[in-house]
């Protein structure tokens, strides 16, 4: 089995009637003893932006691991991973493969960024190299400017001071952009995001998923959004999926999933969450206490259910979450700006 990975890759589309960029059929994850993801199927097509919802330890992050190929020792994979343009089984792929596969079809960027940058290497020279070791880049100098490009292009300011700094030498949520440059680098067909904000501060949260946002919009890019917080999902996201105890236990679009959960589990989740809402100009903010001046909301808007001051709300969706001391909007907020 080959990675075809430096073949033309096809024009970015976007739309459910694509054919499937990454298809996964009945993972199951476990170790020698245990079970721990059973049965977990779903397809990503083109540009499609997916939540991975779910509580701590119910296999969400063994399933994006298993998707790349980098699942600790002890722990094995069974059933089928499909990603377009490489050919065979991702599950049973030989390293090689793999290796080709990660970073440049396939990418991921960690809750924690320090574990995946090189301490000892410049920022722009790690950048780079994930350019040249895929051959997007025709020589290093060529890697380094584009480098730069990149480091700016995830806003992080001085760009070239930025690329000749250690890891070290930059704050998180630095450190997060310039994960997310690398994994942007070559254009990934998916991109696997797992709880790449917890870290970060709210403000900084905010520019992140931002960021992530418009670096996958346009480009064809397939997101894996990892997070067990629905106000992310709701921003991120259109469809999601829910995990709960190794298993998908509800999926469809992030409006539906979030306005009509079906398993007690989201149900529980939508209960416990955060008070967020939307201003006008479609910015999530956590609001605490009152109904936020009013102010109309863009078409679209998803909200759990209707408000008290319905009718001075949002076009489509007349209806604002009330609980207890405040009001949430679940609202994917790049659609209406
Ligand atoms: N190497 C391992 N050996 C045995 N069990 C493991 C191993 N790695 C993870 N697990 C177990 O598998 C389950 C799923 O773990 P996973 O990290 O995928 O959960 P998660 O949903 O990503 O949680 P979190 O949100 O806390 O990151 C957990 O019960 C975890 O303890």
């Amino acid at each position: 089995m080959t990675a075809t990975s430096r073949t033309p890759r096809p024009e970015p589309r976007s739309g459910s009637g694509d054919d499937p960029v990454l298809s996964v059929a009945g993972l199951s994850i476990g170790t020698a003893r245990q079970n721990l993801v059973s049965d977990v199927s779903f397809t990503l097509t083109p540009g499609e932006r997916v939540g991975l919802i779910g509580e701590s330890g119910s296999g969400k992050s063994l399933t994006a691991l298993a998707l790349m190929g980098l699942l600790p020792e002890d722990v094995h994979a069974r059933g089928t991973v499909r990603l377009a343009g490489v050919e065979g089984n991702l599950l049973t792929s030989p390293e090689r493969t793999l290796s080709a596969v990660r970073g440049d079809r396939m990418a991921m960027v960690f809750q924690e960024p320090m574990t995946a940058l090189n301490p000892v290497m410049r920022v722009g020279h790690q950048v780079a190299e994930v350019m040249l070791v895929h051959g997007r880049a025709p020589e290093r100098r060529a890697a380094r400017r584009a480098a730069v490009d990149l480091l700016g292009r995830v806003r992080l300011p001085d760009p070239a001071g930025a690329a000749r700094a250690y890891p070290h030498q930059l704050s998180g949520g630095q450190r997060q952009r310039v994960m997310l440059a690398m994994a942007l680098a070559n254009e990934p067909a998916v991109l696997l995001c797992d709880e790449p904000t917890t870290a970060l501060d709210v403000t900084v949260q905010a520019q992140m998923l931002e960021l992530i946002s418009s670096g996958v919009a346009g480009s064809g890019t397939a997101l894996v959004f990892i997070t067990h917080d629905l106000a992310v999902v709701a921003t991120v996201c259109e469809r999601a999926l829910v995990m709960y105890g190794g298993r998908i236990v509800e999926a469809g679009p992030v409006r539906d999933v979030l306005s009509r959960p079906r398993h007690p589990y989201t149900r529980g989740l939508l209960d416990a969450s955060d008070l967020d809402a939307t201003d006008e100009r479609g910015q999530l903010r956590t609001i605490a206490g009152s109904v936020p001046a009013a102010g109309r909301f863009p078409e679209g808007c998803v909200f759990r259910n209707r408000c008290p001051r319905a009718d001075s709300q949002c076009a489509a969706a007349p209806a604002w979450a009330g609980t207890g001391t405040g009001y949430t909007c679940w609202h994917p907020v790049e659609r209406h700006e």
